[in-house]
């Protein structure tokens, strides 16, 4: 069976002359997280709303579970979304915009609506307005409205905005029983890079309306090992010196600066021990990889090579 849910190709989108999306393709597949990133005005939500049908597409196709966007709708049906602010009406009460959500899907079970308001833990608030809650409250009101019909795919845009460190936490922990109780397959996007990486299994990088790069989680971690950066005079001698001295595993990454490849290891000795045969050391600095670096490496490398052409 096919396990791809969605599957872009080739999608471009002009506002005027306005080039926002150029040519991107991409595809998810069953039970990935999958984490969008790019700088404010890189195309995120652009992308998200043609992929929802809010939007139309002008160049390319979009496929849901096989369906082509724009020609076949019904499988809309099948995935929930939170675009932008998440859609509750203020005057209606947590109940009632779920029993409106039911209504506009032409649901008739009454269990799902109490099932889904316990699982996203707003049983206390079911009577209150929608304009009385918190943010975070909020939040998981768009995401129990979302989540009502049990879709297979569920479309995030920045959902974690503006949330309190326990509220992403909660979030985080709906997204993962999300993905991993009911194996749904989950396209989100935000500008917490730490927290996206904690809850995706892949991501994308789109900047200038461009996919410039798609990464999975095990690769991501292996390029982004923490370790120790050594800047010396002669990255070759001090490489020999280490091995020498079984010191590694390191990675020597040009003329004068060398990776050890190790967790916690203390700056001070292989200070030593390198001044001690010679070696002029310039800097020795932890590096922790993260998701954030990698990200605007990537920008850099990026608006590197647009300059050279
Ligand atoms: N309806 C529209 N008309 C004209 N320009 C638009 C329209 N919608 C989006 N844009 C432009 O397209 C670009 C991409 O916008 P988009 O909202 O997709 O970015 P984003 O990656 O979601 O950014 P952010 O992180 O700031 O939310 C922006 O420059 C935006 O001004």
């Amino acid at each position: 069976m096919d396990d791809t849910i969605l599957d872009i190709s080739h999608a471009s989108k002009r506002f005027g002359r306005f080039q926002a999306l150029d040519d991107v393709s991409l595809s998810i597949n069953k039970g990935e997280v999958y984490g969008l990133i790019g700088e404010n005005g890189a195309g995120k939500t652009t992308l998200m709303r043609l992929i929802t049908g809010l939007s139309p597409i002008q160049e390319g196709t979009i496929r849901l579970m096989g369906h082509t966007i724009g020609k076949d709708s019904r499988i809309l049906s099948r995935i929930g979304s939170i675009i932008e602010a998440p859609a509750a009406f203020k005057k209606l009460t947590v109940s009632q915009n779920m029993e409106l959500t039911a209504i506009q899907h032409g649901l008739t079970d009454d269990k799902a609506i109490a099932q889904t308001i316990d699982f996203v833990g707003l049983n206390e608030k079911a009577k209150t307005r929608a304009g009385h809650l918190s943010l975070g409250q909020r939040q998981r009101l768009g995401l129990a409205m979302a989540i009502l019909t049990r879709p297979d795919f569920l479309i995030l845009d920045e959902p974690i905005n503006g949330l309190d460190p326990g509220g992403i936490m909660e979030f985080r922990t709906l997204l993962d029983r999300l993905n991993k109780e009911r194996r749904t397959t989950i396209l989100i996007s935000s500008h917490i890079l730490s927290e996206l990486y904690l809850v995706s299994s892949r991501f994308g990088f789109i900047s200038h309306g461009r996919l410039i790069k798609e990464v999975n989680k095990d690769e991501l971690d292996r390029i982004n090992q923490n370790g120790l950066l050594i800047d010396v005079d002669q990255s070759s001698r001090a490489a020999m010196i280490l091995d020498r001295r079984g010191i590694g595993p390191f990675q020597v990454l040009d003329d004068h600066q060398i990776l050890i490849r190790q967790e916690n290891l203390e700056p001070g000795p292989i200070n030593r021990l390198l001044v001690q045969e010679g070696i002029l050391v310039n800097q020795i600095s932890q590096q922790k990889g993260s998701l954030e670096e990698y990200f605007t490496d990537l920008l850099n490398k990026d608006s590197q090579e647009s300059r050279k052409q």
